[in-house]
């Protein structure tokens, strides 16, 4: 059953000098616990999207719903990892983890123990005193999940989050990831560029092309490959099938722009 549904969006940048349609008429519907990738080239409004559901922006056209009421009377359901971690220097990584209960008041000592036991989670309890200039890519991106997990976000809008790590680093925190979020029943929505990643992490991939951005294509990926972890996954032969697929709607997507 439908969950998150996003119905006709578009949406045009305006400036002084120009107005730049960035997304026409995308309508897609996610499932609850379901685990979408938005694949596409650069500039085919894949931060665009992320940012409407959001409610960072508001689109020009067309409605974003969760379980088919309007997406602003749900904003602290929903819960946005980027590409940097944006820790605080200054602040420990506790206090970091703990840093959304502190904006909105008097930390209570429910939220405290909660921070702890995510720290635990994300097996990080050992460095809690610390600050993130002392802590490696993967692991600061693992203090910014459990910061993240602390409001208890329903939905997860993750933007490119491994891109800034190391190989080795990116598909060891995509397992880490994919496990912590099924095992907290989250709803998911990757923006990537990255063809294995959405492979290897998700349920359903939609396929975007630019000028300007829209969905070009919606696949499912098949079970066997679902059931596998990323790393795993990446073995498979189905997983290869569709690599070559989608490199091949990727390859002529780009002919077309580039005539
Ligand atoms: N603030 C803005 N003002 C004007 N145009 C913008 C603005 N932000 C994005 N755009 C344009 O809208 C289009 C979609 O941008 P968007 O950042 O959503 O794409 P993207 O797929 O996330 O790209 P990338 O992978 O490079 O982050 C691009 O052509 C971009 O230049």
């Amino acid at each position: 059953m439908s969950y998150l549904e996003l119905d006709g969006i578009s949406h045009y940048y305006f400036s002084e000098q120009q107005c730049k349609q960035a997304i026409d008429q995308v309508s897609l519907s996610i499932e609850k616990g379901k685990f979408t990738a938005l694949l596409g080239p650069s500039g085919c409004g894949k931060t665009t999207l992320l940012s409407i559901i959001a409610q960072l922006i508001k689109p020009t056209e067309g409605a974003v719903t969760i379980e088919r009421r309007s997406v602003e009377q749900h904003s602290r359901m929903i819960g946005y990892m980027l590409q940097q971690d944006y820790l605080f220097p200054w602040k420990t990584i506790l206090d970091n983890v703990c840093i959304g209960p502190k904006l909105h008041g008097e930390l209570t000592e429910l939220e405290f123990n909660k921070a702890k036991a995510l720290l635990r989670k994300v097996s990080l309890d050992h460095v809690e005193e610390l600050y993130p200039n002392q802590l490696s890519g993967g692991m600061r991106q693992r203090v910014a999940l459990a910061r993240t997990l602390m409001t208890d976000p329903a939905i997860l809008l993750l933007d490119e989050p491994f891109s800034a790590l190391d190989f080795q680093t990116k598909l060891l925190l995509e397992n880490f990831m994919v496990e912590m979020l099924s095992q907290y029943k989250k709803t998911a929505i990757l923006v990537t560029h990255d063809i294995g990643e959405a492979i290897a992490m998700s349920d359903d991939i939609y396929l975007m092309q630019p000028n300007p951005g829209r969905i070009h294509l919606h696949l499912t990926v098949p079970e066997v490959v679902r059931e596998l972890s990323p790393i795993e996954a990446r073995r498979h032969p189905e997983y290869h099938r569709l690599f070559d697929e989608i490199w091949k709607e990727m390859t002529e997507l780009d002919q077309q722009e580039s005539k």
